[in-house]
């Protein structure tokens, strides 16, 4: 290992520590209640709502067995990954993502303008994905994206469509425990994603890294959609800020379950009942390390804003609403390259 590349390295307050605390406390919750079946008996879920409930709250995370995912579909998906990367970085580029398709693969994000230890490829869920040509409020153009078909592994492209339609499902029944822990009607949230939804899919690979203590693989951020859902593999790295004391907390990998995560959206729509949390990725000197986080995003033109049944005079909306497509070009645009300022944040629509 030569110079490193400054570009990787993180503030000093914002390096891991290489001494982990291990997550006791992210809650696993047991789907099997709802798995075989929609969720139309409020009575016969009580309980399952009640644990969703208080991990939102409490955690911002919390992590899913007895899913409904097949555990084969997502072991096909993980062999496909790990095939693709260990492609030759010529061959990889040949699907770059560009600023006009942000689809396909990538090796130099920035979060918070570090460089991410790590090479990705993105992948919509719908192809076409409509969204905003721009992130100016005033232009009304439309652009859409379009996923990439590299040639190998074989059916790769097939491959993840068909672990995007598993994961949806299971998107759309957390949704509804998630609508019913908040006293809402199961099917509140479901119009926002029933047509032109903007989910994503992103297959991570973090290669070993040669100063774990320097660098990240995925730099502290807040997920920007409504619900992720990540398949982390046996190495583990994710690391979950907890709110009760802020310490980052590392979330100890456990075979065919899921890590689950409210982002901004639900943030917004729950008026901070249920926080999106912080979270990052390290790496290590000696083991590469795969994910695959599914980000679980609305229709562009979906307004987000503090729900009516969930504000009143004494809590009164704390944001203002924004349109989900411009927040997301946004977001994009800024993760191509090293910015001056401050990338597009919650906050920044928060009501002072
Ligand atoms: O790889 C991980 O464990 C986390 C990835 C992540 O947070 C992201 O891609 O947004
Ligand atoms: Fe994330």
């Amino acid at each position: 290992m030569g110079e490193v590349d400054p570009a990787f390295i993180q503030d000093p307050e914002h390096r891991p520590k290489l001494s982990i605390i291990q997550a006791e406390g992210i809650p696993i919750i047991d789907l099997s209640p709802i798995t075989n079946h929609t969720v139309s008996d409020p009575s016969s879920i009580e309980g399952l709502v009640k644990e969703i409930g208080s991990a939102c709250k409490e955690w911002g995370f919390f992590q899913v067995t007895n899913h409904g995912v097949p555990l084969s579909l997502r072991q096909r998906i993980e062999e496909a990954s790990r095939l693709f990367f260990s492609q030759s970085l010529e061959e990889k580029r040949k699907y770059r993502r560009d600023e006009i398709s942000p689809s396909g693969y990538y090796d130099t994000e920035h979060t918070k303008n570090v460089r991410d230890w790590k090479e990705v490829f993105d992948f919509q869920a719908r192809d076409p994905t409509f969204i905003p040509l721009t992130s100016d409020e005033q232009d009304d153009r439309l652009n859409h994206w379009h996923n990439p078909s590299p040639e190998y592994p074989p059916h790769f492209r097939e491959t993840i469509q068909e672990y995007v339609e598993e994961v949806e499902k299971l998107c759309f029944k957390l949704l509804e425990l998630i609508a019913l822990s908040l006293g809402l009607e199961a099917k509140r949230f479901e119009e926002f994603f029933i047509k032109d939804q903007t989910s994503n899919i992103r297959l991570n690979h973090y290669p070993p890294c040669a100063y774990p203590h320097l660098a990240l693989g995925v730099g502290r951020h807040k997920d920007g959609g409504a619900l992720t859902v990540l398949a982390q593999d046996e190495v583990g790295g994710l690391e979950v800020k907890r709110k009760a004391d802020q310490e980052w907390i590392r979330v100890k990998p456990t075979p065919n379950t899921y890590i689950i995560n409210v982002g901004d959206i639900i943030q917004v729509w729950s008026n901070d009942a249920y926080e999106s949390v912080e979270h990052r990725a390290m790496v290590n000197s000696e083991k590469e390390r795969f994910s695959i986080p599914f980000f679980f995003n609305p229709a562009h033109y979906t307004e987000v804003k503090p729900l009516e049944e969930l504000t009143n005079e004494r809590n009164p909306p704390k944001y203002r609403p924004y349109k989900w497509g411009k927040f997301l070009v946004h977001r994009k645009g800024s993760n191509f390259k090293k910015q001056n300022v401050e990338n597009i944040q919650i906050y920044h629509y928060k009501i002072a």
